[in-house]
């Protein structure tokens, strides 16, 4: 059996996700990334998580293409393996349907970095994708998301580019997070922090206070203190 280790993290990740409270049932998924070998290990999709094992992960190639694995993998394969090859550095993807980030997914508005604790994570809002065309909901639409992330942060259309080691989540619209970072059990952490940022920045703007968000000067320091100024997180362009 493949990538033992791999397996045994990836399941941690999403029993996370179940921890936290950020799915519901079969909702969400985490996957890992063994670069040196090219091989992804995701969930299997529709099993329940209390009855999840390490051989029940479904382990694929960056193309998506079946390597191993009995069962039937994520639904969201294909856009954990398309931010895997379009995005170098991260080592983990997680997606969610956490309450309070899906709320702003369905709104359609980015998460304001409205304080120390978001600028701890997030060098800047999390940004939220173009909506997804009929066509794209009506074809490849979990290809589409992937596509939609990844021009989000390419800067395409009137965007400013994202560095996504920066900013390690993404809203897709209409739909809910996708969050990675240098792990699974990273892209788990930084999506309890995306939910926790999200009910924040939703109460903050509820409670119609003078949410000007922070400055510049406060959002490197807590960031840059937190990742280093010379590490890769946080030299990225903020949207
Ligand atoms: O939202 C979606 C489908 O994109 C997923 O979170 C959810 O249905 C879980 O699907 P899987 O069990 O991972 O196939």
């Amino acid at each position: 059996m493949l990538l033992e280790k791999l397996r045994e993290e990836v399941l941690e990740a999403n029993l996370e996700l179940v921890r936290q409270g950020l799915v519901l049932y079969t909702f969400g998924n985490a996957s890992g990334v063994d670069r040196e070998q090219g091989l992804v290990v995701i969930k299997p999709s529709g099993v329940a998580y209390d009855e999840m094992k390490p051989e029940h992960m479904v382990i694929a190639d960056l193309e998506g293409k079946i390597v191993e694995g009995e069962l039937r993998p994520s639904s969201d394969l294909d856009t954990h393996t398309l931010l895997y090859r379009e995005f170098p550095e991260i080592g983990g993807v997680v997606h969610t349907h956490s309450e309070f980030a899906t709320s702003f997914a369905q709104a359609r508005l980015p998460i304001p970095a409205l304080g120390t604790t978001h600028a701890d994570y997030f060098y800047g809002p999390v940004p939220v994708t173009l909506p997804l065309s009929d066509e794209a909901i009506g074809g490849r639409y979990v290809h589409e998301t992937g596509l939609a992330i990844v021009a989000r942060f390419k800067g395409e259309g009137d965007s400013k580019a994202i560095d996504p080691m920066a900013v390690p989540a993404c809203l897709v619209a209409g739909h809910a997070p996708f969050v990675w970072g240098k792990t699974p059990h990273d892209a788990a952490h930084n999506a309890v922090v995306l939910e926790a940022v999200a009910r924040m920045a939703y109460r903050t703007v509820s409670l119609e206070a003078n949410a000007i968000g922070v400055s510049q000067a406060l959002l490197d320091r807590h960031y840059f203190r937190k990742h280093g100024r010379d590490a890769t997180y946080g030299q990225g362009k903020s949207s």
